[in-house]
C-alpha cells in the first residue's frame, strides 16, 4: 500500500490531472493535504482546492519542492519548458512520473539531474471513474519499489500493467485514446435508436450499459469477443443483420486505423 502520509504532487490541473487527483484521494492513496497542484491557470487549481481540499500553486517549483512523487500532466508540447524550469528542484529522493503522450523517457533523464527516478504512464481519462487502463514503463534508475508505487497508484483508479517503452505509443493508441473511438460509438448507437422512436435518455442510458455490459463480461468471463458475439448472434435472428451492416462498412478496419493513427501520431509527438 503506498504511504499515505506520501506527497503527491501534480504539475498541470487540466482535464487528465484533475481526473487522475480525484480519482487518488478517491482511492485513498493520499490525503488531501498531502496532495498538491500547479497550474498556470488559476481558476482550475482554485476550483480543485474547493472540491478535494488539496494544495495548489500557480509555482511548479514550489509544488515540485513540497513532493515525493511528481506527476507531470502537462501537454507534450509544454513538458521541455516546464521541465527546464524544475530541474533545480529535482532531486534523487523524488520520484517522477510523466503521462505525456509519445515523450520517451530518455527525454526526461537528459533534461533532469543524472540519476533522475522516472516512470512514463499513459493511463486514460476514465482515471476520474476509477477505470482507467494504463501502461506503465520505468526509466533506467526507477527501482522495483518505484515500479510498485506506480502500479499501486494507477491500479487504485482502474487497471494497470507494465510494458515495454517501446509498446508505449501503442498503448497510447489503444487505451489513451480509445474512451474517444468508443463514446461516438455509444452516441451513434443511440441515435439509431432515436432515428427508430426511442427519447434521447433512455436511448443514452441502455446504449452506454450495453457497452459497459459488453465489456465487463468479457473481462469477467475470460472468453473470446468472437465466442460472445456468437452467443448474441441467433440464426436468422436480429443481431446478425446488424453485425453485417457493420461489416459492410468496414467497421473493423476503422477501428483499427483509429489506434494505429493515433499510434502513429504518439510517435512523431516524441520525435519534437
Ligand atoms: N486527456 C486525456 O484523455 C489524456 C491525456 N494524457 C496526457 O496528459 C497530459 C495532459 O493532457 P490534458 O489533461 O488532456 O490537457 P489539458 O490541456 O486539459 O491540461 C494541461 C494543463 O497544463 C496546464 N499548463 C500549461 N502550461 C503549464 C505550465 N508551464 N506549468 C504548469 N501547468 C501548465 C494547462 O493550464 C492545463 O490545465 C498530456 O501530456 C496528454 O498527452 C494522457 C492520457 C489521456
Ligand atoms: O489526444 C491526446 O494526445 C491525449 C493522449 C491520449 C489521450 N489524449
Amino acid at each position: 500500500m503506498v504511504d499515505q502520509n506520501r506527497k503527491i504532487g501534480f504539475i498541470g490541473a487540466g482535464k487528465m490531472g484533475s481526473a487522475l487527483m480525484q480519482g487518488v484521494i478517491k482511492a485513498g492513496i493520499v490525503k488531501p493535504e498531502n496532495l498538491g497542484a500547479a497550474d498556470v491557470y488559476e481558476p482550475f487549481l482554485n476550483d480543485l482546492k474547493a472540491k478535494l481540499g488539496i494544495n495548489i500553486s500557480t509555482d511548479n517549483t514550489v509544488i515540485a519542492r513540497a513532493s515525493d512523487i511528481l506527476l507531470l500532466a502537462v501537454k507534450p508540447q509544454t513538458l521541455g519548458s516546464v521541465l527546464e524550469n524544475l530541474k533545480a528542484d529535482i532531486t534523487s529522493d523524488k520520484l517522477v512520473i510523466s503521462i505525456a503522450a509519445g515523450v520517451p523517457l530518455a527525454t526526461y533523464e537528459n533534461a533532469l539531474p543524472a540519476g533522475t527516478r522516472v516512470i512514463r504512464v499513459m493511463p486514460n481519462i476514465a482515471a476520474t471513474v476509477s477505470e482507467a487502463a494504463s501502461g506503465i514503463a520505468p526509466g533506467k534508475n526507477a527501482t522495483p519499489e518505484d515500479v510498485k508505487t506506480a502500479l499501486e497508484i494507477f491500479s487504485a483508479v482502474g487497471t494497470a500493467v507494465q510494458v515495454s517503452e517501446s509498446i508505449m505509443d501503442a498503448v497510447t493508441g489503444l487505451s489513451g485514446s480509445g474512451p474517444a473511438f468508443i463514446f461516438p460509438v455509444i452516441e451513434a448507437m443511440a441515435d439509431g435508436a432515436v432515428l427508430e422512436g426511442m427519447d434521447r435518455k433512455s436511448a443514452l442510458t441502455l446504449s452506454a450499459q450495453t457497452v459497459l455490459g459488453a465489456a465487463k463480461m468479457m473481462l469477467e468471463t475470460g472468453l473470446h469477443p468472437g465466442e460472445l458475439k456468437d452467443m448474441v448472434t441467433s440464426p436468422a435472428g436480429t443481431t446478425i443483420q446488424g453485425v453485417h451492416a457493420l461489416e459492410e462498412a468496414g467497421v473493423r478496419a476503422a477501428f483499427m486505423n483509429a489506434v494505429i493513427r493515433a499510434t502513429e501520431r504518439s510517435k512523431e509527438l516524441g520525435k519534437k
